[in-house]
């Protein structure tokens, strides 16, 4: 089902590169910050967006931005709690008494929320609250945890929130902007629906930012910088300085906008053994059994979501996959997970690192399920590239990729089925797949 929302943008956001918004109402295929590709297989996880040209003549070109290393990753501890139990945060309260479809989006979606997937394919609230995101105006702007890279908490006048990462910088290839952007880095690919509903969005620097703010990391750090309005912002000294500033284009700044996880919710971070890091023992040693052994992997089912987590990473070929946030109900049964921090993947699509399927090469235990998505994907006719391509014409910042990423996920996709045939060629179906953890 393709829902028209295109009377629903204002002119002038048409006009300054708003096209035709229609959001494919979650059948589902990859998640992504957008989200939403087909009926099954994978989906999108997130709308960010990697490159584009210029399109609609006044919106602006960007490009790719380097991370750096966020944390150290010792594999000493394998899996750890990094966040200790906060017994303050109320758990999750169902909406008993209003009739759901009367609540704004952003209510709807927090009272449907599930710790099993960031968001359901088929939810009739979904292709509203994208949109909302996009277009709702903006009461409240300021820096969000100021730990690593510069980022917004925007909070909308109908009352939700939204964590929002702006376009850093821009390369170029072959005339075309490839690489990712700050930010638009998040694709989900999967059909598990592990990263929050995103949507891509121009905010008015002055009107947006300036105008709707208290926070000094933004009203006092203002620069000009080639005659473009400029924030330092508030981050990590490293990602935001005098060199690192974030440039409005004019007044418009390109932001990614992701749905905040409601409040109720809690999370835990939790460390991904197969972590980059200096230490990189997995790189020349199987560590699959001390995985496995894990008091925590066991006690939270983590297992498997591993494996799920490697074959999204290396589809979007983020090589910064140290932690993920475990997603629960009540304090005994954490069952669900969350990926906040695929930022940067969709860095160079001319470029596989098969390295990141470590935990399928050296495990070969996965989900069945996750077998069967990966084969459908690679199927002619509903390719992962062509859903992708799907989801992401729906995106009002689109194109979010540029072409080369398109053979790029197929291309991957290939290496993941066949390290997957490899494991059930040595071992057998029974060895291989896996239900429980
Ligand atoms: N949509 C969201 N809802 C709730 N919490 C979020 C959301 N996005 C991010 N967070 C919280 O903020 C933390 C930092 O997010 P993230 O990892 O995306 O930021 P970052 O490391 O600065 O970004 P990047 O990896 O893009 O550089 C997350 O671990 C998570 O706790
Ligand atoms: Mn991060």
């Amino acid at each position: 089902m393709v829902v028209s929302l295109n009377q629903m943008i204002p002119a002038p956001l048409r006009m300054c590169g708003f096209r035709s918004f229609r959001t494919k109402a979650f059948a589902f295929v990859s998640t992504g910050i957008a989200f939403c590709l087909v009926t099954f297989a994978f989906e999108l996880s997130e709308h960010y967006r990697t490159g584009y040209t210029l399109k609609g003549g006044n919106r602006p070109v960007n490009v790719p931005a380097v991370r750096g290393i966020e944390v150290n990753n010792s594999l000493v501890n394998l899996v750890t709690n990094v966040k200790p139990w906060d017994d303050n945060v109320p758990l999750i309260e169902e909406v008993t008494s209003l009739k759901r479809e009367t609540l704004p989006t952003w209510h709807q979606y927090s009272s449907d929320f599930s710790v099993m997937e960031l968001y359901h394919p088929n939810s009739s609230y979904l292709p509203k609250l994208l949109h909302d995101l996009a277009v709702v105006e903006v009461r409240n702007i300021s820096t969000y945890n100021k730990e690593s890279q510069f980022k917004f908490l925007i909070e909308f006048i109908d009352g939700n929130k939204a964590i929002s990462k702006p376009m850093r910088y821009i390369s170029v290839s072959c005339g075309r902007v490839w690489g990712f952007l700050r930010g638009k880095g998040r694709y989900g690919i999967f059909d598990f629906r592990k990263v929050p509903p995103c949507i891509g969005r121009v905010l008015n620097f002055t009107g947006d930012i300036i105008q709707k703010t208290n926070d000094p990391d933004i009203l006092n750090t203002q620069r000009t910088k080639g005659g473009q309005k400029c924030i330092i912002g508030g981050c990590r000294n490293d990602f935001c300085s005098e060199k690192r500033l974030t440039c409005a284009k004019g007044e418009f700044l390109e932001v990614s906008v992701c749905q905040k996880i409601p409040e109720s919710i809690k999370m835990r971070q939790v460390k991904y053994p197969w972590a980059p890091s200096v230490h990189d023992s997995w790189k020349h040693t199987n560590i699959c059994k001390n995985v496995t052994k894990d008091p925590i992997v066991r006690k939270h089912d983590l297992f498997l979501n591993f494996m799920e987590i490697a074959v999204f990473d290396h589809l979007i070929l983020n090589y910064d996959r140290h932690h993920f946030k475990t997603i629960f109900v009540n304090k005994t049964k954490e069952i669900g997970y969350a990926l906040f921090d695929n930022g940067k993947g969709f860095g160079n699509p001319h470029k596989d690192e098969i390295s990141l399927l470590a935990p399928i090469k050296q495990c070969c235990r996965f989900r069945k399920s996750l077998y069967q998505k990966v084969l459908t994907l690679t199927n002619e006719d509903s390719k992962l590239s062509s859903r992708m391509r799907e989801s992401l014409s729906q995106d009002p910042l689109d194109p979010v990729l540029t072409d080369a990423f398109y053979p790029a996920l197929d291309r991957r996709l290939a290496q993941v089925l066949s390290e997957m045939n490899k494991c059930l060629e040595k071992f057998g179906e029974s060895k291989v797949f896996s239900e429980k953890w």
